[in-house]
């Protein structure tokens, strides 16, 4: 983990086409890969001060991919290997930074950093091995006007940043998409882009004035050893970083332009900060924008800046403007390391593994056991676990440095040295395992802590799950009701529909009735006239001819037919009168008989006539109840009976047409209403579907801790209950090896009384040796033991018959730890055997030296 600086690279696009127009000519020049100049005034010089070296420079003959390969395939790399990355892209409006970080998804050629990365993720992700789990998030928000907005829930116009020591500095309740391959990602990117704010301006009419920032979470679980990796990637487009009065913006998008470049010169603050040994304060806080490029910039993670350039010398001031800013940047040192975690599996592991130890350990003291057996020392029967004991006790003074354990031996022969300090480093051993387990108990002890920290995320998010569980509910509930009245409209309109049809239905007969009676009327009109044309008969009279248009139709025909017979009859006969009048004389009494044969004719006639007329009057009278001119008023009745039914039915339909609209109303309500609801149920739905997928996750987590938690707690206990029980065994040890120092030095002493006294025989000269060694401390009479050799040895003799005790130094039972009352001699410091009253301790004489001496 070392600090390494951000990177930082220079694009220049080719001259557009309004730059020609504007007669703007090339004013940069790239003269190597990391070099670029910015020429005076479009002179073919250019100074030191627009000389900038970056890590490298790309002209507008280079392709994405060059870009892409040099920018941004490391920091994606880096990313699967855990660690944040970020790629920013920094310039004025229309330089080149959509076209570098997005450029055209679909075209393979054309296609920019994003979805390269896209792909690079997923190929990574391919070819890892099986037992990494991968899953990769995603989010997109825009910083626009300080205000942080989700551009994949643009009702989330306003979010906030947080920090904590488990994420760092994170986005809160932005949303974050799961995806599982590239086309997921660039349909997401899609979503975003539409909801992204745009606002023309005359740089650049489709200019982007917010910054955009694409977020990929990368993590990755290793399924044998469940230790997890997390990389964050962000993608930054930053907005056109132009001169406000350049922009040619007023009004609102005066303050806009303004706002932009307010968190844009913060971000050129924090640069500044980070780059100035002298300033300490960095001002991340003073926009959202830097605010959440905390890490990014100066922090945990691996970050390339792509400065973007127009080549115009309309744009020189921009360039040049762009061109220090990045030059700062680069000076920016940032600090990367892997985001993982230790998993339960890995602790597991190691505890696995000390246990292991302690059984080789327990092997090896066996081993020692017996090897003291075999050399006569005796390991008295229930204390068989002695050495085991010391060990332990060895191993519960663990906070002893290694300098500071010295163990103090009885002299020995040799082999028992070499046994001894086999002993020894067994103890040591079994101290440093003893250390090993206690920083597992301590494991299993954080262990704890992130179980309970679990559970209470767990409970949080349960709690925040029956939240939106109740909301859902509500949702539902409102859903259910808006769907009711829905329902209820509908009926209602189909009970209009009906109610309409039914009133159309009887119009229509209305109509029909009404259409038949006007035929009938008309017809009668017809009768009428002609009856009145036919008042000429001579034989009907007026009064007669008026009322035969009211005849009923029913008799109309037969009147008809009996009128004609009687016209042509008539106009026979008036024809014969005339002839007969002027033929008269010629014709004599023939005319009269005809005469009189025609008025008989006439007569009947007019009986029949009167007979009809009659019938007819009993038709009238049945066919309407009613007397003369009755029919007439019946007639305006029966118009105004239809008028009031036609307004009737003009109301209806009216009444039709309103509520018509008032159902094409509510239906538009009901669709209103329904989209945002939908969206929000869909949204809930999705955020319920995470939680619980989380909520699953951290259960299984969970209970796969307690399990752990609980065969940790048993193995301490049992290891706990084994380190009494050497304890126990070192005690009882140590007593009875006391026992025998003491049988030892009062052997030591008989023997040497005995060689005083002269009880053994050739043996007093090593006696007065030993006794002037004894007395004086030197090598005067035997002269055999060097007195370095006497302090140097822990055991001392007896003197004169007198006693002797067991003394450690104090600062050795002051460094003893959990063994108190625990006299050992193999605990803390030197311990030495030394005559009472001896402080000392240096008149001490090795048996085996004296020996020698003898
Ligand atoms: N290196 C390049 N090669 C060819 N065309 C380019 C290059 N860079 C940019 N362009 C073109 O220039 C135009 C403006 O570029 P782009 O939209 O990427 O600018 P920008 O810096 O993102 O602007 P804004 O600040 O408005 O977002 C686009 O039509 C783009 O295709």
């Amino acid at each position: 983990m070392s600090a390494e600086n951000v990177k930082v690279v220079c694009r220049v696009r080719p001259l557009n086409d309004k730059e020609k127009g504007e007669g703007g000519i090339i004013c940069v020049k790239v003269p190597e890969e990391k070099t670029i100049q910015l020429l005076d005034g479009g002179k073919k010089s250019a100074g030191d001060d627009r000389t900038f070296v970056f890590d490298r420079t790309f002209d507008w003959n280079c392709t994405q991919r060059q870009v892409y390969d040099f920018a941004a395939r490391p920091i994606i790399e880096s990313v699967l290997r855990g660690f944040n990355g970020t790629v920013l892209a920094y310039g004025q409006t229309s330089s080149g930074k959509t076209h570098t970080m997005q450029g055209v998804i679909e075209d393979q050629e054309q296609r920019g950093i994003i979805p390269r990365m896209v792909n690079t993720i997923f190929e990574g992700v391919d070819a890892a091995d099986e037992h990494i789990e991968f899953t990769v998030k995603v989010a997109i928000l825009e910083i626009y006007m300080e205000k942080i907005r989700d551009l994949l829930d643009p009702s989330k116009d306003n979010l906030k940043v947080h920090e904590d020591k488990v994420h760092g500095i994170y986005v809160g309740d932005i949303t974050e998409e799961y995806v599982t391959c590239e086309q997921d990602v660039f349909d997401i990117m899609r979503i975003g882009q539409e909801n992204r704010s745009v606002a023309a301006t005359n740089m650049n009419a489709h200019s982007s004035r917010s910054h955009l920032v694409f977020i990929l979470s990368i993590s990755q679980r290793n399924l044998h050893d469940l230790s997890v990796k997390v990389g964050k990637l962000y993608l930054v487009d930053l907005a056109g970083s132009e001169k406000v009065a350049k922009t040619g913006a007023a009004g609102s998008t005066l303050d806009e332009a303004k706002m932009i470049n307010k968190s844009l010169s913060a971000l050129g603050n924090v640069i500044n900060a980070l780059t100035d040994p002298k300033t300490s304060h960095v001002p991340y806080r003073d926009s959202k924008l830097t605010r959440i490029l905390q890490e990014s910039l100066g922090g945990n993670s691996k970050t390339c800046l792509i400065i973007t350039a127009s080549p115009s010398s309309y744009n020189e001031a921009e360039t040049l403007s762009t061109l220090r800013f990045g030059w700062r940047a680069k000076q920016i040192k940032n600090v990367a390391k892997v985001n993982q975690e230790r998993s339960v599996e890995e602790l597991k592991m190691l505890l696995e593994k000390a246990e292991r130890t302690i059984e080789e350990q327990k092997g090896r003291i066996r081993l020692l056991e017996e090897t003291l057996r075999t050399n006569g020392i005796t390991v008295p029967g229930g204390i068989s676990k002695a050495p085991a004991a010391e060990a332990a006790a060895a191993a519960s003074g663990m906070h002893h440095s290694k300098s500071e354990k010295t163990f103090s031996k009885p002299p020995k022969p040799e082999e028992e040295a070499d046994e001894e300090s086999e002993f020894l480093q067994l103890m040591e051993e079994l101290y440093q395992k003893k250390a090993e387990l206690k920083e597992q108990s301590e494991a299993i002890t954080e262990l704890n802590r992130h179980v309970q920290s679990v559970n209470e995320q767990q409970k949080t998010v349960e709690a925040e799950n029956q939240i939106l569980v109740n909301r859902i509910a509500d949702l539902s509930v409102t859903c259910e009701q808006l769907q009711y009245e829905r329902q209820e409209q509908l009926d209602t309109i189909q009970q209009l529909e009906a109610s309409r049809k039914a009133v159309e239905s009887e119009l229509k007969v209305l109509q029909d009735s009404q259409k038949n009676l006007l035929a009938q009327i008309s017809e009668k009109d017809k009768e009428i006239d002609s009856m009145a044309k036919a008042g000429a008969v001579p034989t009907i009279p007026e009064d007669r001819v008026a009322d035969m248009p009211k005849v009923a139709a029913a008799g109309s025909s037969e009147i008809a037919k009996i009128r004609e017979q009687l016209l042509g009859q008539e106009g026979a006969s008036a024809s014969e009168e005339l002839a007969g009048s002027t033929d008269a004389a010629a014709a004599g009494g023939e005319l009269s008989k005809q005469m009189h044969e025609l008025q008989k004719f006439k007569l009947s006639a007019l009986a029949q006539m009167e007979q009809l007329k009659k019938q007819n009057d009993d038709l009238r009278k049945g066919v309407y109840g009613k007397g003369d001119g009755a029919w007439a008023k019946e007639r305006e009745a029966m118009l105004a009976d239809m008028q009031r039914e036609q307004e009737q039915v003009a109301d209806l339909k009216v009444m039709l047409l309103e509520e018509r609209k008032k159902a094409e109303d509510l239906k538009e309500m009901l669709k209103d209403g329904e989209r945002p609801l939908r969206r929000k149920v869909s949204q809930l739905d999705r955020n319920l579907e995470q939680l619980t997928i989380m909520y699953h996750k951290l259960v299984s987590q969970n209970s796969g801790l307690k399990v752990e938690c609980q065969v940790n707690d048993k193995k301490i206990q049992r290891k706990e209950q084994r380190i009494a029980q050497l304890e126990r065994n070192l005690k009882e040890a140590k007593a009875k090896y006391e026992k025998l120092l003491q049988q030892c030095a009062n052997l030591t002493n008989t023997v040497e009384h005995m060689y005083r006294t002269g009880t053994i025989a050739g043996m007093a000269g090593m006696g007065a040796g030993g006794a002037a060694a004894a007395g004086a401390g030197s090598s005067a009479g035997g002269g055999a033991i060097a007195p370095g050799s006497a302090r140097r040895a822990n055991i001392a003799r007896p003197l004169k018959g007198g006693s002797h005790r067991v003394r450690r130094p104090t600062q050795a039972r002051e460094m003893g730890e959990g063994g108190e009352g625990d006299e050992s001699p193999f605990r803390g410091g030197i311990t030495t055997i030394t005559e009472e009253g001896d402080a000392d301790g240096g008149d001490a004489a090795d048996p085996e030296k004296r020996g020698a001496g003898a």
